[in-house]
């Protein structure tokens, strides 16, 4: 199957206030199929976001370029909708006008009947039916995630970037939402590109986990392939010896980057008197 996404050579150099620069992304190269689910893991401070906001459009690549269904990205749009772990909900406004404000501003061309059947159905679709009149501050994280969530669905986005979605949400309210986005995206066919540091998220949700070395100058060190079908139960998930093998896998990619950082951190540098 052709690739959806196409991330090639890119590498991203950040200026510093002092002068410096910091190289933080090198040589990625990623494609991503349609109705693929990629999860992309590494330590803290690797690039992961930074990657995501360039597919975004948010910002630039130093060197290298990313393209969207054949279209070269450039700047953000309406065809890439990001998920963020602070909701980023407009607090005066309701549950059904946040979700309302994205899909009468993108799919003017559509009637108003329409317009409203989709607000509604996607609101339902995340079960939020019953709260659609409730302001943020009504609503329990686990809540305002869903509306987050329904807005960028609702306006039917090429791609779905997520950026530790359900990083501040409690346990229960986590593995909740985690097992709905995975019905909703394969029921839907929607392409994903999750950034996580949960590795049984990144197990339950993804067809493939990128793992990004250290920043920097972070590349990809290995693709992992997470072959389960689809929908996928946690619980059996969890008990086959194969997750075992994967979770290992991604948790020894994890503790090896951290003893990387450790010892780095730990060598001295001389001062330029030594030198
Ligand atoms: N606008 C910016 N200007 C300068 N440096 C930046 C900027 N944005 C990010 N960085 C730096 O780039 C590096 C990668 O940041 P990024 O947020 O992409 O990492 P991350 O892997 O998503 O981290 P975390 O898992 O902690 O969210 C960090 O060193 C960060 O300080």
């Amino acid at each position: 199957m052709s690739s959806f996404v196409e991330i090639r050579g890119v590498a991203k150099e950040f200026k510093l206030a002092n002068g410096s620069k910091n190289l933080v992304l090198k040589n990625i190269d990623l494609e991503i199929r349609p109705g693929e689910f990629v999860s992309l893991i590494g330590h803290s401070g690797c690039g992961k976001s930074t990657l995501l906001n360039i597919v975004a459009g948010l910002d630039k690549p130093t060197q290298g370029y990313v393209q969207v269904d054949g279209q070269l990205i450039l700047r953000p749009g309406s065809d890439r909708m990001m998920v963020f772990q602070n909701y980023s909900l407009l607090p005066w406004l309701s549950a059904w006008d946040n979700v309302a404000l994205a899909v009468n501003k993108v799919m003017r061309h559509k009637s108003k009947k329409e317009r409203h059947q989709l607000i509604a159905h996607t609101l339902e679709m995340v079960g939020l039916k019953d709260a659609i009149h409730k302001k943020p501050t009504q609503l329990s994280g686990g809540m305002k995630q869903r509306v987050a969530l329904a807005r960028a669905l609702a306006i039917k986005p090429k791609l779905l970037l997520l950026d530790e979605p359900f990083g501040a949400l409690d346990a229960l309210t986590r593995s909740n939402l985690q097992t709905e986005l995975m019905y909703i995206c394969n029921a839907n066919n929607i392409t994903a590109i999750m950034v996580t540091h949960d590795v049984d998220e990144a197990l339950l949700l993804s067809n493939r986990v990128v793992m990004l070395k250290n920043s920097p100058g972070a590349t990809i060190e290995q693709i992992l392939a997470v072959p389960f079908p689809y929908p996928r139960r946690p619980v059996e998930m969890m008990d086959s010896s194969n997750y075992h093998h994967l979770h290992h896998q991604l948790m020894q990619f994890l503790h090896q980057q951290q003893q990387v950082k450790y010892i780095e951190s730990q060598i001295v540098q001389p001062s330029p008197e030594a030198i």
